[in-house]
């Protein structure tokens, strides 16, 4: 191989999407030599085929949504809104290349990073192969993301179906979705191709939002089913069927047999590792097809010390946050030679339908099982000032107590998705209920909910009859 063929670096990342353009931006800052590999579009899934698109169509969703529904509240006429569907996904990829440059070669180039178009691929423990140049570097960190899984569904591969992969290529507007799951992908997009004038059916094998605590998803999905959107939860797909146009999706065998024809399909039944193209074997990278990459809990890989992984492929919460986050963490080991240790109690996650439902820690389930005895507060936003004025009331705020500590907070209403940012630092610092009633939101907002349920922790108190007589006794006094 000739001399000019071999690059010798620091920091060699390999994906440029949410979790290794932050660890290539950061390494770069530090001034450290860095390469990083891209295979496809910068950005990875989160801006080319996953958040930013998803929540650039919900926006438009939402947008049909109180033109139909919304705006009689305040005494204004409802209208039915004229769905110009293919303008709708001209907003979508507008909005997409609107952040691209952010995330495109010339601005890494003028970084300070080395990118490199092409797949990577381990030829040893200590270089990787792409586009017919060797990269031999200190350290390698993996975070190739991942795709779409697909079920092995009797008859799925006869008929045409969308991913996420291309779903936000369409351009005429589907008469009939029907989606396989009923995570995130599934309920989010099922709700914006309703909103856009789709008739909508999700089938989910087991349990719709599965992941979130089980009375706030159940909020949700009331909410969801309420608007018109139909949720089959333990539906179990047996076959698949049809042509372009005309899809049939089977639920149960025999007698129980039931069949809904739609237009088109959405699959969103989960992901699969991207792992396979890295001949991780000839780098000596341990690892599963399911769970990742094997890392220890700071993100390094047990079989080879050169070599971290961050973001869906190590295995984790597939969140861009926590992508974020992890490439933040591994800094420390990375620049300063500093250990790292991932904690995955911190990352919240959030279900982007309208309202939203949004979590950071333990499900009540979660923490009954581990502590036995917990406390819970609830607190609805129908007794917030700001929510009445805005009529947007559905909802409400639900704080997890264990040992004094609030353990895991569930918000379902209007703006839970920003809402919920200052209880991520509450569980982050361990917070108790005391530290949240001691601190001042404006008025009026929907802040001030977190506030009162914690206050209400401390209700019991007010009829205490040792406080009341503490209190009368004071009064003694003047
Ligand atoms: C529809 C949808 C909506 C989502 N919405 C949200 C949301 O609202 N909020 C949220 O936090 N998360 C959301 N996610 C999840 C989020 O997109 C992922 O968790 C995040 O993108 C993971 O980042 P990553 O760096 O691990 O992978 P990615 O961002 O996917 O980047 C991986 C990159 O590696 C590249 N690559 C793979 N193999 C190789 C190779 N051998 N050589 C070179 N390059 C390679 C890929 O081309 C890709 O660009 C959503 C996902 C989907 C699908
Ligand atoms: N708002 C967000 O943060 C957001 C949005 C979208 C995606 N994501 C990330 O992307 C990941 C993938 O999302 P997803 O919704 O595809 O996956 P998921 O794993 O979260 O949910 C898939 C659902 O499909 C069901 N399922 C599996 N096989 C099935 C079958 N044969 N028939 C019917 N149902 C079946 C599962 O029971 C599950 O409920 C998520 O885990 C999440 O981390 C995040």
């Amino acid at each position: 191989m000739p001399a000019t063929d071999l690059i010798e670096t620091d920091i060699c990342v390999i994906g440029a999407g949410s979790g290794g353009l932050s660890v290539a931006a950061a390494a770069a800052a530090f001034g450290v030599p860095t390469v990083l590999i891209e295979r496809d579009k910068m950005g990875g899934d989160c801006l080319n085929v996953g958040c930013v698109p998803s929540k650039a169509l919900i926006a438009a969703a939402r947008t049909a949504h109180e033109m139909r529904h919304g705006a009689s509240r305040f005494g204004i006429a409802n209208v039915e809104p004229d769905v110009d569907f293919r303008a709708v996904m001209a907003h979508v990829k507008g909005v997409i290349a609107s952040i691209a440059p952010h995330d495109g070669i010339p601005r890494y180039t003028a970084m300070g990073v080395n990118v490199i178009e092409g797949a990577g691929r381990f030829v040893d423990n200590k270089t990787v192969e792409v586009d017919g140049k060797r990269i031999r570097a200190r350290r390698f960190v993996i975070a190739t993301g991942s795709r779409p899984a697909v079920p092995p569904i009797p008859g799925l591969d006869g008929v045409p179906y969308l991913t996420n992969e291309i779903l936000f290529d369409l351009t005429e507007r589907p008469d009939h979705l029907l989606v396989l799951g009923g995570g995130p992908i599934g309920i989010e997009m099922a709700q914006a191709f309703h909103r856009l004038g789709s008739k909508v059916t999700v089938f989910e094998a087991q349990k719709a939002m599965g992941r979130a605590d089980r009375e706030m998803s159940q909020l949700a999905l009331e909410s969801l089913r309420a608007e018109g959107i139909d949720i089959r939860e333990g539906a179990m797909v047996s076959s698949v069927s049809g042509e372009a146009g005309a899809i049939t999706v089977t639920t149960g065998k025999g007698d129980e047999a039931q069949s809904v024809t739609g237009t088109h399909l959405l699959v969103a039944t989960g992901r699969k590792l991207n792992t396979d193209s890295l001949d991780l074997e000839a780098g000596n990278v341990a690892f599963d097809r399911r769970t990742g990459i094997d890392v220890d809990g700071g993100l390094r890989s047990k079989t080879n010390k050169r070599v971290y992984a961050v973001g869906d492929v190590s295995g984790g919460p597939a969140f861009t946050h926590t992508a974020g986050y992890q490439a933040g963490l591994i800094m420390r080991p990375l620049l300063f030679r500093l250990p790292a240790k991932m904690n995955a109690d911190i990352q919240p996650a959030v279900t982007y339908c309208d309202p939203p439902l949004a979590q950071i820690g333990m499900t009540e389930e979660d923490a009954r099982q581990k502590h036995g005895k917990i406390d819970i507060r609830r607190f609805p936003l129908a007794e917030n000032d700001r929510a009445r004025a805005e009529r947007k009331t559905e909802g409400h705020v639900k704080l997890v107590i264990a040992g004094g500590k609030i353990v895991g907070v569930h918000i379902f209403g209007d703006a839970a998705d920003e809402m919920i940012g200052f209880w991520c630092l509450a569980i982050q610092k361990g917070m108790k209920p005391s530290d949240v009633t001691g601190y001042v939101p404006p008025y009026p907002t929907r802040g001030e909910i977190g506030k009162r349920a914690a206050t209400d922790y401390y209700s019991a108190m007010a009829r205490d009859p040792r406080i009341r007589k503490l209190i009368a006794f004071l009064r003694r006094f003047g």
